[in-house]
């Protein structure tokens, strides 16, 4: 991505933790200058302090992107240091809060982009999708993009409501894959591995597989690529699969229902 206009207007940040400060590390690596951005948060990391950003600095007149990246539970005490901001494109990343509770605070007029990132995003491999409100524009869509895409693939969705089932998926999904080698891992030392080596086992196949499938080959296929009848794979698929597709379907719902009622 080209920062140029990006690094002249200047970027605001709110709310610097995890998801930021993922989102953030991926731009700053990726050309974003320091000195364009300004990061409101009332506890600043050390790895923040040596970006070089500005903190908790006044703001900039009209920033190209003001990211929201607060909890949504912190989201009422912390939107007002942002009400001088007219000119900008607000970006939220915030998960339930709707696009009605930023047109509350900043004016119907306010043009916002809901996003739901995720943490690999620190590594420039994650996955956003995007929506805007009604007055964002067609050129404010791609402005989000463009800037979501340095940190990752960036999908649209045609309405907000798919944002809860986009959350629970792909916003809150690392969770599961890192508990997922957690459980790899431990299974392995229930075999009399070390831990050491069950974890590196472990990392190292989730690794590699979703390496392999982002190669475009579908799951399924690739999936019966390693399973030899009557071998070892099929033995252990025969647990599996009698167990997960119903426990992903519970543990995705949950977290969308969790959303949904993060909205009200
Ligand atoms: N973590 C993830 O994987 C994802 C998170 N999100 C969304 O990103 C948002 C942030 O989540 P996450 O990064 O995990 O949470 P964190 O708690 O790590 O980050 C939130 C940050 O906001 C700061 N903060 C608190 N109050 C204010 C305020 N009034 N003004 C400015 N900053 C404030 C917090 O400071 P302090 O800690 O000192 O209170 C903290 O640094 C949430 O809305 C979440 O739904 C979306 C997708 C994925
Ligand atoms: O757990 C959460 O609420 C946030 C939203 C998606 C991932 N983390």
């Amino acid at each position: 991505m080209d920062f140029t206009d990006i690094n002249t207007r200047g970027v605001v940040l709110l709310g610097c933790g995890k998801m930021g400060g993922a989102m953030l590390e991926g731009w700053l690596d990726r050309g974003l200058s320091p000195g364009a951005v300004t990061v409101i948060d009332p506890h600043p990391s050390d790895w923040l302090r040596g970006t070089g950003v500005a903190l908790n600095a006044g703001l900039p007149d009209a920033p190209a992107i003001t990211l929201i990246a607060v909890k949504p539970q912190m989201m009422g005490d912390a939107l007002p240091s942002l009400r001088g901001l007219s000119d900008t494109l607000f970006v939220t990343v915030a998960a339930g809060t709707p696009i009605a509770a930023y047109e509350a605070a900043f004016g119907t007029g306010a043009r916002v982009v809901r996003a739901m990132p995720n943490t690999p995003a620190a590594i420039g491999r994650g996955i956003t999708a995007i929506v805007g409100n009604g007055a964002a524009t067609q050129a404010d869509l791609d402005l989000a993009e463009q800037f979501l895409s340095a940190v990752g693939e960036v999908v649209r969705l045609d309405s907000e409501e798919q944002m809860d089932a986009v959350t629970g998926l792909s916003g809150s999904g690392p969770a599961y894959v890192f508990h997922m080698i957690e459980a790899m891992a431990a299974a392995g030392e229930a075999q009399g591995l070390a831990p050491d080596l069950a974890l590196r086992l472990a990392r190292a196949t989730v690794a590699g597989a979703g390496a392999l499938a982002m190669k475009g080959e579908a799951p399924g296929q690739l999936r019966e690529n390693v399973t030899s009848p009557g071998g070892t794979t099929q033995a252990g698929l025969a647990v599996l699969m009698e167990e997960l597709p119903d426990l992903m379907i519970r543990t995705v719902r949950a977290a969308a229902d969790r959303s949904r009622e993060l909205r009200a």
